[in-house]
């Protein structure tokens, strides 16, 4: 009956939801977003159907990413959605599955059992939760068994979480709610600021990933980007340079290499010397950022690296765990589904 029971890897982020199925890879990959209909209180879109409805929704209808900032902010929302997913990733299963979802490393009790509870509602047999930095570091392919410090830096769209692992534990961390969101608000903020002009949050986002960087370009890059004018109130259109994105990104690309710096400063000697040997490795959406890496190695000394498929990391490494559930038993928290019904 065994070989009958699929095994499921979910890396529920912020900003996108992936499902791994073990024998198959990554089967699904979506923005974390529903359109809810306040009326009925029913789904309308959920994924990038609803990601596209984000600002543009009359009154009645609302688009929500209900993880907003690494956390469960809206319960019901979130339970709803991973049953949705779980159900369009793996059809209806004679055997419930067993379940390993991902968490950022700074959620309290109360937000772990919220989605240990959303899982078994969704139909899980067994839930287990891995933290999102040590699948993080599975999937960049780093071999976190050994004795030995490894640190990756997991910037999504709420939390971004240095950690330093080894033998398959987080020895020292550190998880801040500035990443990929923080940026488009920046950028959101000093165009408002700069041009007078209002964008939305997907606008910024598009910018983002267009020009934005944290380290300037060899060659200065421009977009044109549309929005409304502060002033008269019509659309209009101003031409951004990446140097705009440079200034615009400043705080929060700070805030992350100051939390790189804090968790350097507390990790003990022997590991610290393995990190600067083996350097430090950027996984999930937010290390595509144009020159992170070479910001952080300036500031460091340390060869940072953006691990393969960094968006994908995390369900990697959630994927893989699901192969060796034994070895990673330790870091895993394991919950009957029993005990919610
Ligand atoms: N090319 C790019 N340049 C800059 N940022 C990018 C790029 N591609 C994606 N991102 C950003 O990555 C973030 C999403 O990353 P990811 O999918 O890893 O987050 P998540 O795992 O859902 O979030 P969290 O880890 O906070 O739960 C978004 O803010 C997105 O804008």
């Amino acid at each position: 009956m065994s070989a009958l029971r699929t095994d499921v890897g979910i890396d529920l982020g912020t900003a996108t939801i992936l499902v791994y199925i073990k024998g198959k890879g990554i089967v699904l990959k979506e923005p974390s977003v529903v359109a809810i209909d306040q009326y009925t209180n029913s789904f309308l879109a959920v994924g990038e159907e609803a990601r596209r409805m984000i600002g543009r929704t009359p009154g009645n209808i609302v688009a929500i990413r209900p993880l907003k900032d690494g956390v469960i902010s809206d319960y019901d929302v979130t339970q709803r959605m991973l049953k949705f997913f779980i159900k369009k990733a793996i059809g209806n299963m004679f055997l419930k599955p067993r379940i390993i979802i991902c968490v950022p490393s700074g959620v309290t009790e109360v937000e772990k059992r919220a989605v240990l509870e959303a899982s078994a509602e969704a139909g899980a047999s067994k839930t287990y939760l891995i933290e999102e930095p040590v699948a993080a570091a599975i999937g960049a392919g780093l071999d976190i068994t050994q004795p030995s410090g490894n640190m990756v830096v997991d910037i999504g769209g709420g939390t971004t979480d240095v950690a330093v692992i080894s033998l398959g534990g987080i020895v020292e961390s550190k998880s801040i709610k500035t990443a990929g969101d923080e940026c488009d608000e920046a950028i959101v903020k000093y165009i408002r600021k700069k041009y007078n002009m209002m964008i939305g949050d997907m606008t910024a986002e598009e910018l983002k990933k267009q020009i934005g960087c944290a380290y300037p370009y060899d060659k200065e890059k421009f977009a044109e980007v549309k929005g409304r004018n502060l002033i008269n109130g019509l659309p209009l259109t101003v031409k951004i340079s990446s140097n705009d994105m440079l200034e615009a990104l400043n705080e929060p690309v700070r805030e992350i290499v100051d939390a790189v710096h804090y968790v350097l400063e507390r990790t003990p000697p022997e590991l610290a010397a393995d990190i600067s040997n083996f350097g430090i490795y950027l996984t999930g959406g937010g290390a595509l950022l144009y020159g992170l890496d070479k910001l952080i190695e300036e500031e460091t000394g340390i060869k940072t690296k953006v691990a393969d498929n960094p968006v994908e990391c995390v369900a990697i490494g959630t994927g893989k765990s699901l192969e060796s559930l034994n070895l990673l038993e330790k870091n895993l928290q394991k919950t009957e589904n029993s005990r919610y019904r």
